[in-house]
């Protein structure tokens, strides 16, 4: 039977010893003497205590992954590499229940959603493993008699990797797994809301093989430690998912040492439905976009904008769908929506309908939150009649609510669906070819999801346009984001 509390949750892990509270440094398991709590978001309890590192921490890991890196990219081939990669995707699978608990009770998010998560990390490493031995260079013609030209392609060096807490395990290796196939080296900083996913990502990571300093995490709640990563002359190289804000203060510092840096950064998903399009396929694909994770994904549907003649038979069909999901604690089989992550999530999810109901807005389903619960739960919420000037069109909810807008032509939603300085994703639903395919490039977003709202793969490149970042993860790109070329001039072939 499932456990009902976290407490009797952590007590039935099969393998005790992934649930970690300390940092980990240059292969050393290392017990703070300062912590900081991690809660578990349904309850609002102390889930456990995690090391709280500090300044000279990230120094040391620093040092170290320094050391770890060169050893690392001189002395192995890349199929060595992704021989390492695949033994880690196979130790994290072989303990999917274990990491899949860790994950659901640090975040929140139900037990399907969570094993979902591992197994999609898990795919980021496979992946690269085998991506590492495809990294080619180039030969190319000399404008020199007598002289040849080819590039290769070396590892930037060592990485500081920040992510965020909505996506525990795959911010991660979706980072991690290029880093080590091109030869480098990592120091993570995870969220401070879920550490444990990292800490165990790590330990497995260990007994797969990887090498003592190439992967350290550092937890902390010290925002000098973490910005080091940015500021440190021998970090090379910044990967950051999160928020914009932060986003653009790391992008600043990194700018001090000319790192090379990727932001995978917020978004403001218009999820279009034209009247041509398949309804079930559109309700499916919204439940997907809007709700996952309680409707806290970077790509989740932020912006409903639904053609008007199509507008009242989509409303019926959403509130439908919506009244059939359950609130409550992740590991209950049952639930479909787990709470949010902390009690200012659910507040800015009010904040959004209080402002919406303000101006106009109706609320189809749900509502309000109540301020006093116990837990972080927010209430699957439709509204129906929102405009352009209500705080929910230009800013991110982060949270289960669905705000619908309706348009009159084609041009309308692509100037609705453009008119934000963000530019993750964006979804649209349509049976007419013509459109898709002039939708699709009409957008100002990096990944469109046409007729699905399923776009994340470890195959399809992720990532933004305008403030939502630059740099591609995943993909045959992804290990770019960790390489650097070199080009080499061999002269004087005939001397
Ligand atoms: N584009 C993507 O791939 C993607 C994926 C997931 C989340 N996100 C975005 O992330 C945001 C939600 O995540 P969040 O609330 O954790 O974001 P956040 O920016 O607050 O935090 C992200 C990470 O940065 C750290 N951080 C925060 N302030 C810092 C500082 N001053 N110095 C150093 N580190 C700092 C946090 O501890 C965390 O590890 C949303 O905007 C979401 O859209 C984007
Ligand atoms: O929250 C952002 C990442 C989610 C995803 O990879 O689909």
């Amino acid at each position: 039977m499932a456990a009902t509390n976290a407490q009797d949750a952590l007590s039935a892990l099969k393998d005790r010893s992934l649930f970690i509270e300390e940092a980990y440094i240059n292969g050393k398991w290392d017990k703070k003497a300062k912590t900081f709590d991690v809660f578990e978001p349904s309850t609002a309890t102390v889930l456990g205590k995690v090391a709280n590192c500090e300044v000279q921490d990230f120094h040391d890991a620093i040092a170290a992954a320094d050391v770890a890196q060169r050893d690392f990219e001189e002395n192995t081939t890349a199929a060595q590499r992704g021989a390492i990669l695949r033994k880690w995707n196979d130790l994290i699978l072989a303990n999917l229940d274990d990491l899949g608990t860790i994950l659901s009770l640090e975040n929140g998010k139900t037990i399907a959603e969570a094993k979902g998560e591992v197994t999609y990390a898990a795919s980021f490493i496979a992946w690269f493993a085998e991506e590492a031995t495809r990294s080619y260079g180039y030969t190319i013609p000399s404008s020199t008699p007598h002289t040849n030209v080819y590039t290769t392609k070396e590892a930037v060096g060592v990485c500081g990797i920040i992510t965020p807490w909505n996506f525990p395990a795959a911010m991660i290796t979706r980072k991690v797994a290029p880093a080590i196939a091109a030869g480098c080296s990592v120091v993570i900083k995870p969220p401070s809301e879920t550490p444990y996913s990292a800490l165990a990502l790590a330990k497995l990571g260990e007994l797969a093989g990887i090498p003592a300093g190439l992967v350290n995490v550092l937890p902390t709640r010290d925002r000098q430690a973490a910005t080091e990563l940015a500021t440190h002359p021998t970090v090379r190289k910044i990967s950051f998912t999160g928020s914009t804000g932060v986003g653009k203060m790391l992008a600043k510092l990194a700018a001090g040492t000319l790192k090379k840096v990727s932001l995978e950064l917020g978004g403001n998903a218009p999820f279009i439905v034209f009247d041509d399009a398949d309804l079930d396929l559109v309700i499916e694909g919204v439940m997907i976009s809007k709700f996952r994770c309680s409707g806290q994904t970077c790509v989740c549907a932020n912006r409903l904008l639904v053609q008007k003649g199509i507008a009242p038979e989509f409303n019926r069909r959403l509130v439908e769908a919506v009244s059939k999901l359950k609130m409550g604690f992740g590991l209950d089989s049952a639930t479909t929506q787990g709470p949010l992550v902390n009690k200012s999530a659910v507040d800015k999810v009010n904040q959004h309908i209080e402002d919406a109901v303000s101006k106009g807005a109706k609320i189809e389903f749900g509502g309000k939150n109540d301020e006093n619960q116990k837990g972080f739960f927010a209430i699957p919420t439709v509204l129906s009649g929102v405009t352009p000037q209500m705080l929910v069109a230009n800013d991110e909810t982060f949270g289960p609510l669905a705000p619908i807008f309706e348009f009159e032509t084609e041009e309308d939603a692509l100037k609705l669906a453009n008119d934000t300085e963000f530019g993750l994703a964006g979804y649209f639903f349509s049976r007419n070819v013509g459109r898709c395919l002039r939708v699709a490039r009409k957008l100002q977003v990096g990944m469109v999801g046409v007729n699905t709202g399923k776009i994340s793969a470890a195959e399809a490149p992720f990532g933004g346009v305008k403030e939502s970042g630059y740099g591609r993860e995943g993909s045959l790109f992804g290990i770019e984001e960790y390489q650097v070329i070199k080009s080499v001039t061999v002269g004087n072939l005939n001397k």
